[in-house]
C-alpha cells in the first residue's frame, strides 16, 4: 500500500545538538505507527518537524501525494496531517460543546462574526454533539471546559482534532499526566478510532503502545533504529537494550 505519509531523511539541529537525524518514516493509511524511544531521543522533535511547527535543517515530508515540506502547521492541517495534544488550542470558559463547534467552523473555514455565536449554529453544534458523544464526553456536553478531569480535557482535544476530519492525527503522549483508568479510556477511544483515521503515535505507556500500533519504530538519539510489527520489536535485542529493558533503570531515576 502506498504510504500516506513519507517522512525523507529529516533532521532537526538545536545548536550543537542533534535531535533528529537522518529520520526517514512512512505512515500508511489507516494505520497506527507509534514511535518510542528514552527521554531526549527525538520524538516531540519529529512530531513538530512533521506537523510543520518545526522547520527542518534537512529532509522531506510528502502527505497524500504532495509535497508539504514547506507549508506551515494550518496548512498542513488543511490537507489532513492534524496534531493534537499538547496545546492548548481549548477555550476553559467555554462549553465543551462550543469548543468543538468552533473545530467544525476552523475546518469549514466559515466566519459568522463572534465565535460565540457562531458556536451555537446548528450546522456547527450537530456535528460537534455527535463527536462528543463518540467520544464519551456526552454528559458534559454543556460544562465549560475547565471544569473537566484531565482525562476528559484530553478527550475533548482529541474531539477537536477529530471535527477538523484529520487524515492522519499526530498524538504527542496522549496518555501523559493520566491515571491508570484514564490511560485504559483513552487507549479505548482510540482503538475505536484505529483503521477510520491514520496515527502517528508517541507515547511512554508501553502497554498502549502495544495494544494500539501496527507499527513500532525505535528511536535512539534521533535515529530510528528499528521498525517493524510490535512482535518483532519486543523481540529485537538492540530495542532491549536501548529502551525496552530500561524499566529497573528508569524506576532508579537514572535514565
Ligand atoms: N527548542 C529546543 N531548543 C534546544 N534543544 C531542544 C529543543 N527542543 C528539544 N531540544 C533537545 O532535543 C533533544 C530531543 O528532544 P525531544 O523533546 O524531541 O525528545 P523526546 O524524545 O520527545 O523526549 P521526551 O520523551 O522526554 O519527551 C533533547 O536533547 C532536547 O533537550
Amino acid at each position: 500500500m502506498s504510504a500516506l505519509l513519507e517522512a525523507r531523511g529529516l533532521v532537526k539541529r538545536f545548536g550543537g545538538l542533534v535531535a533528529t537525524d537522518d529520520l526517514s518514516l512512512d505512515v500508511t493509511p489507516g494505520e497506527c505507527h507509534a514511535v518510542i524511544g528514552p527521554n531526549g531521543a527525538g520524538k516531540s522533535t519529529l512530531i513538530a518537524q512533521l506537523a510543520g511547527e518545526l522547520a527542518s535543517d534537512a529532509g522531506t515530508v510528502r502527505f497524500d501525494g504532495r509535497e508539504v515540506s514547506r507549508l506551515g502547521m494550518a496548512a498542513r492541517a488543511r490537507l489532513g496531517l492534524v496534531r493534537s495534544f499538547q496545546i492548548t488550542a481549548v477555550l476553559p470558559e467555554f462549553t465543551v460543546v462550543e469548543n468543538v463547534a468552533l473545530a467544525v467552523q476552523a475546518r469549514l473555514g466559515r466566519h459568522w462574526g463572534f465565535w460565540r455565536r457562531a458556536a451555537d449554529q446548528p450546522a456547527l453544534q450537530d456535528p460537534a454533539r455527535r463527536l462528543i458523544e463518540e467520544i464519551g464526553l456526552g454528559p458534559r456536553a454543556d460544562m465549560k471546559a475547565r471544569t473537566l478531569a484531565h482525562g476528559e480535557q484530553r478527550q475533548l482535544e482529541l474531539a477537536m482534532a477529530l471535527a477538523t476530519k484529520p487524515k492522519l492525527l499526530l498524538l504527542d503522549e496522549p496518555m501523559a499526566g493520566m491515571g491508570p483508568e484514564e490511560t485504559r479510556r483513552m487507549t479505548g477511544l482510540l482503538q475505536q478510532l484505529k483503521g477510520r483515521v491514520a496515527m502517528l503515535l508517541v507515547e511512554h505507556d508501553m502497554d498502549a503502545v502495544f495494544a494500539l500500533a501496527d507499527r513500532v519504530t525505535v528511536l535512539v538519539y534521533g535515529r530510528a533504529i528499528a521498525t517493524g510489527a510490535p512482535a518483532a520489536i519486543r523481540a529485537d535485542p538492540a530495542v532491549v537494550e536501548a529502551y525496552l529493558g530500561t524499566d529497573e533503570a528508569d524506576a532508579a531515576g537514572t535514565v
